[in-house]
Order: structure tokens, then sequence, then C-alpha cells
């Protein structure tokens, strides 16, 4: 996992566009210039069985079209399955040395980390990225802790300069900076693109935000 494929990492469901068809607005974000893009079908309404996987390998195939890494939140046996490119894991979602000897070598695998021990831990147990967070409020995700802010990034950059870490939360255009100048090498968004009433303007938007304060580190 290359830093920079982190810049403006979207991550959405088919729960999460805003009642428009998932796939055009997945397919407007790849055009806006999104450079990661994690399918996290979860909540009242996700998917399942066959349904489930004729949309994840439509976005898959989508994402393959666009060269923009497909990454699989949560569900090991649908990353394995699809020729994901990774899996995305929290600390709640099993243990990460099973996981990445489950997956191989090869896939990314990211983890969820809320301070600099789970930093370490996840590092050890062969995470190539971080998600850290929530940095601000978010509604995207219920059972989400406490908005920590950038301090946790910031000590977990300071702690593990090398591993990639992209900021989680609320994160939107005009609140990316601080996310980027704490030591995150992009920002993770759902609702800001997905809710978008041009998904491609609000990717663009944000890519240019971010590349902003990566130019001003
Ligand atoms: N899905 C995520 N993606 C990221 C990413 F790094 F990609 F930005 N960071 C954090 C999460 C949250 O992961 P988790 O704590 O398991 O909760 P959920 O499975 O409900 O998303
Ligand atoms: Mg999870």
């Amino acid at each position: 996992m290359k830093p920079e494929q982190l810049a403006v990492y979207f991550i959405m469901g088919s729960v999460n566009a805003a009642g428009r068809n998932p796939i055009e607005v997945l397919e407007s974000a790849l055009r806006g210039g999104v450079t990661c893009f994690q399918l996290r079908e979860k909540g009242p309404g996700a998917l399942k069985g066959e349904a489930l996987l004729e949309f994840a390998t439509a976005c898959r195939d989508l994402c393959r079209e666009h060269g923009v890494g497909f990454i699989v939140n949560d569900d090991v046996d649908l990353a394995v399955h699809l020729g994901a490119d990774g899996l995305h894991v929290g600390q709640e979602d099993g243990d990460i040395r099973k996981i990445r000897s489950r997956i191989g070598g090869q896939m990314i695998l990211g983890v969820s980390a809320h301070d600099a021990g789970e930093a370490g831990a996840a590092l050890a147990a062969g995470a190539d990225y971080l998600g850290m967070g929530p940095v601000y409020g978010t509604r995207s995700k219920p059972d989400a802790r406490e908005a920590s802010g950038t301090g946790l990034i910031r000590d977990a950059h300071a702690a593990h300069p090398d591993l990639p870490i992209v900021g989680i939360g609320g994160i939107r255009a005009d609140n990316a900076a601080p996310v980027i100048r704490a030591g995150a090498s992009g920002v993770s968004v759902i609702s800001a693109i997905s809710h978008a009433s041009d998904p491609a303007r609000a990717a663009r938007e944000l890519h240019q935000a971010v590349e902003e304060a990566i130019m001003e580190k």
C-alpha cells in the first residue's frame, strides 16, 4: 500500500447512496479521482448473499477499470472470493495475525486503531495501513467512539512514522487539512461523497484540499 493511495479513500455501502444507484455514485466518485475504495456493506438494509456478491463484483470491476484499489470491510471470505486488493478490519473483527495468514502476504490489510498501542500491535501483526478516528463527529457509524480530534493520529505517526495512516470520521474538504498536518497520508469519507449531489465534484474538492495540505507540510 503506497501512502498516496490513501489520499482520498472513499468508503460506501449500498445503504449510503442517499437513495441513488450506489454503482452510479461509485462511478462518479471514481471519475472525480478517489484514490481508494472500500466496500462497507453494513447496517439496516445491507445486501446479503447473491445480491451482495453481485453488487460487490460490480464495485470491484469498476475500481479495476479506474485503476483504484478495491478494499472489502470486515468480510474476509468475500475479500478472498473476489480477489480484492485489500481487506479492512477493526479491533473487534478477529485476530489480526490469523487474518493476515488467511489472506496471505499480497493482499493489503488495513486495521482500525484508536491509540499508539493499538497501532503498534496492528503493525506487528502485519497491517499495511491504519484507519484512525473518529476525528470529528460522525453519523455514518452508529457505534463509533467519541470524536478524538487529530491527537491520536499525531501520536501514532510519531511512534510509527513509516506506517501509513488514514483519518476517518466526519471528514470533509473544509476540515481535512488538520488530519494531514497531524501526519495522516489521506482521509477517508463516507457521506462527504456518497451524500453529495455531485460525488465527482466532492471527490475533486477533497483531493484538492488533501494535496494542498500535503504541499504545505
Ligand atoms: N471501516 C473502517 N475503515 C477505515 C479506513 F481505514 F479504511 F478508513 N478506518 C476505520 C474503519 C472502521 O472499522 P471498524 O472499527 O471495524 O468498524 P466498521 O466495520 O463498522 O467500519
Ligand atoms: Mg469492522
